[in-house]
């Protein structure tokens, strides 16, 4: 288990991207969504002891990880959301050389290791080809490969299939699936659909701040029978969005579907909807939005989805 208490980080420029964020992650995947600047990459960079918080304890398993880094990053594995490599360098070695510098000082040990790595991220084919050659995906993978040597306990991805076409975003996230339930994963990510794919356990957050944390399902079933849904004509868009609460809209054929949230159902042509995670989530950014600029406004949306808080 990981447990984040009260943890609060203000950078010199004023911009407070940790705000009294308090977290209990289990094993197995756990999602955390939130959209670009939320203080995602923040919060991971905290917990791999990479940057200190203002105030605030971070425990892993009882260790108080920030008194004791080293003995958190004997434990990490962590894919930043820049992670860079040696473009004329081979994965193999690469991936040895990393092997090094996380303690595998034996030769058998860290050939297997390597060679294990490399067969479980499917890069074994590849492995002799130069860094620089590989695709997206298989960057990815390789860098999922380097944050899984030494068998870590606690795996950091931050924001991995960004930019990844859908099969190697399904192939990175069957990856993932597959690391198991004996560890934590904290998967970052502003896509809903890696949270909903994949992880048990999620919390979104926005402008530093948790908005919901719990399992997907129930988030989903607090907006049961209050999303609708109707197809409008471009310029009647702009009004709609001024009268309803729309949480999304999306092209279908050209014209604009609308999924608004409301207590009953709205007058002229909508229909009820099976909400998904991608409702929850808009709501709740949406809602955080209008609360710093009017708290009233938020109010009573905020309270239907909100209760899903663990
Ligand atoms: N070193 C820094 N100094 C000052 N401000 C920072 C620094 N790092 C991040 N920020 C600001 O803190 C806020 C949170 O940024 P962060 O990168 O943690 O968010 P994020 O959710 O990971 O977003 P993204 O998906 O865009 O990376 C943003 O407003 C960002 O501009």
């Amino acid at each position: 288990m990981l447990s984040i208490k009260q943890l609060n980080k203000t950078y010199a420029n004023g911009v407070k991207a940790i705000n009294d964020v308090s977290l209990e992650i289990p094993n197995g995947m756990f999602g955390l969504l939130g959209p670009n600047g939320a203080g995602k990459s923040s919060l991971m960079r905290t917990i791999a002891t990479l940057q200190d918080p203002d105030s605030g304890s971070i425990h892993f398993h009882g260790l108080d990880v920030l008194r004791d880094k080293e003995a958190l990053r004997r434990q990490l594995g962590y894919l930043p959301q820049d992670f860079g490599v040696y473009p004329k360098v081979s994965a193999e070695r690469l991936l040895n050389h990393f092997a090094i510098l996380k303690g595998l000082t034996g030769k058998g040990e860290r050939k297997e290791a390597v060679e294990a790595l490399l067969q479980q991220t499917n890069l074994w084919e590849a492995r002799k080809r130069a860094l620089g050659t590989y695709s997206g995906g298989m960057r990815q993978r390789f860098g999922i490969a380097q944050a899984l040597l030494g068998a870590p306990r606690l795996v950091i991805v931050d924001e991995p299939t960004a930019g990844l076409d859908p099969d190697e975003r399904n192939r990175f996230l069957n990856l993932l699936a597959k690391i198991g339930e004996q560890v934590v994963v904290i998967l970052s990510t502003h896509i809903v659909e890696d949270v909903t794919d994949l992880c048990p356990r999620m919390a979104m957050i926005a402008r530093g701040t948790v908005l919901l944390q719990g399992e997907p399902q129930a988030a989903i079933d607090t907006l049961k029978n209050r999303v609708w849904r109707r197809t409008v004509g471009q310029d009647e868009l702009a009004d709609y969005q001024a009268r309803f609460n729309v949480l999304s809209t999306r092209l279908v054929a050209g014209r604009p579907q609308i999924n608004v949230y409301a207590e009953s159902q709205p007058d002229g042509g909508f229909v009820s909807v099976e909400p998904d995670l991608e409702d929850v989530y808009f709501l709740q950014v949406r809602n955080a939005g209008r609360a710093t600029a009017a708290p009233a406004a938020a109010s009573a949306a905020s309270a239907a989805a909100s209760t899903v808080a663990a």
